[in-house]
């Protein structure tokens, strides 16, 4: 299926008429409120739209591809795998509200056990990493949970009730972006002899704690303490992330003072126990923003063995290609698995965000005829949006779940006498009439 952003309308579409709710633009108050100034801040344009793709882009999305595909889902091999496993194309159609719902549910393997204290082992098998939620009653473990994962706009968890089981749930969005979630209750009794901790911290790779910032602390530290002592007595590889959560609510001023008094208090803690080489990492995070996701981005890249592979694949693609910053993406949760090594400031971040939504709602309303319902993102995916401070977007297709996204000025980006290519399966294949050299290629 040939699906391909229709820029005029893209173009109208961002003029006149309004788009269409998506998730992480709808929302509360505050959200709402942070989406509509960072709207007005920037204009954005779309660049008249061709068909324009450079050789250099086409060969880290190959060898982006082949990583991925080595774990076993290229866009190819994924689609097959769909068909043959699940037999539900629409399960791609996450990108529209009603459906999102209908894919959270059916493609996020989510199961709760039956209360902490009837935990069997429930494990037999799993090689997914493990990230565990933990943290007090309230703090907005499940909140995080369902913004990132299912797309909840942040005002709705204002009506989810308090977590009393354990909530399992698989997230297999590419081989980059597969683990489980659990969701704990805010208060596990680790003294309690049913509840078996120990085979719990066996097999995780990430431990968050999440602390109510707008809440007193004091509990919430004793308590992180007690969990990550126990944990690393367990398993010292687990990484342990403390998320001080709810910083909507503060100014910039006490966030960090929050963040200072935090990590200071927390580590003194550890260094009392004579356990000062665990290492907490600390983020400041808000449903209401795209903290959130970036806080999450940064958990899930330490548990991407590839990562270092990426990263350097990155490197050597933005050293060569005028580009100025690239980003390889989840398209469905918009955590970015892996950067180049130049720093990443949040409003390029929140860009990135903001540009997959624009490609996925445009391609939902615009992109599809009657017989390809369903499928808003594939191979040909791709997008070029102009900012009014000579920045260029692009956008590109890498696997099914996977967008690389760079940034570049608008004078390197040349859209003439560029030989095009495209990625299929795990070969490149030239398009007749776009110059003549093959590009070389290692597999
Ligand atoms: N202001 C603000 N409120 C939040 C944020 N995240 C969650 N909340 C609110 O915090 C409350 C509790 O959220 P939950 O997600 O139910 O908390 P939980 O930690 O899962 O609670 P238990 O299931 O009882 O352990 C809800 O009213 C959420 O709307 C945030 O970033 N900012």
């Amino acid at each position: 299926m040939c699906l391909r952003i229709k820029f005029c309308m893209l173009r109208n579409a961002l003029k006149g008429s309004r788009l269409p709710p998506s998730p992480s633009r709808e929302g509360g108050t505050a959200h709402g409120r942070i989406q509509k100034r960072r709207r007005r801040r920037r204009e954005v344009k779309v660049h008249n739209g061709m068909d324009v793709s450079s050789d250099k882009v086409e060969k880290l999305l190959c060898l982006c591809s082949l990583i991925s595909g080595n774990l076993g889902m290229t866009s190819e091999a994924h689609s097959t795998y769909s068909e043959e496993e699940d037999g539900d194309e629409e399960a791609m159609a996450y990108y529209d509200d009603d459906d999102l719902d209908a894919f959270a549910d059916e493609d996020l393997d989510c199961s709760c056990e039956e209360g902490v204290l009837g935990l069997s082992d429930p494990f037999g098998g799993e090689v997914k990493p493990r990230i565990l939620l933990m943290g007090l009653r309230r703090s907005g473990k499940s909140s995080i949970q369902k913004v990132v994962f299912h797309k909840m706009s942040p005002n709705e968890t204002l009506f989810l009730e308090s977590t009393n089981k354990i909530c399992r749930e698989d997230v297999s969005n590419s081989s980059f972006v597969s683990f489980q979630i659990w969701d704990f209750p805010g208060q596990i009794d680790f003294f309690d002899p049913t509840f078996d901790y120990e085979m719990i911290f066996r097999g995780t790779g990430a431990l968050i704690f999440v602390i109510d910032s707008q809440d007193d602390y004091v509990e919430a530290l004793s308590r992180l303490h007690l969990t990550v002592t126990r944990a690393y007595k367990v398993n010292p590889n687990i990484n342990f992330e403390v998320f001080i959560h709810k910083v909507d609510g503060l100014s910039d001023d006490h966030k960090i003072e929050k963040q200072r008094d935090i990590h200071k208090r927390a580590n003194d803690d550890l260094a009392d126990a004579a356990l000062e080489r665990i290492h907490l990492s600390f983020y400041l995070t808000s449903i209401y923003d795209h903290s959130i996701f970036e806080a999450f981005s940064k958990v899930v890249q330490k548990l991407i063995p590839q990562l270092p592979t990426l990263e350097n694949l990155l490197n050597i693609f933005i050293s060569n290609s005028g580009i100025e910053k690239a980003f390889l993406f989840d398209v469905v949760s918009k955590i970015y698995i892996a950067t180049d090594s130049s720093p990443v400031d949040m409003q390029t971040y929140e860009l990135c965000c903001d540009m997959i939504d624009v490609v996925i709602d445009i391609s939902c309303i615009y992109g599809l005829t009657g017989e390809e319902a369903g499928i808003p993102y594939d191979k040909e995916s791709m997008a070029i949006i102009r900012l009014n401070n000579t920045t260029v977007m692009y956008l590109k297709e890498v696997t099914k779940f996977l967008a690389l996204v760079c940034f570049l000025r608008e004078e390197s980006f040349e859209r003439k006498g560029q030989r095009v290519f495209v990625c299929q399966g795990h070969k490149f294949s030239q398009l007749p009439g776009h110059g003549s050299d093959p590009v070389a290629c290692i597999f």
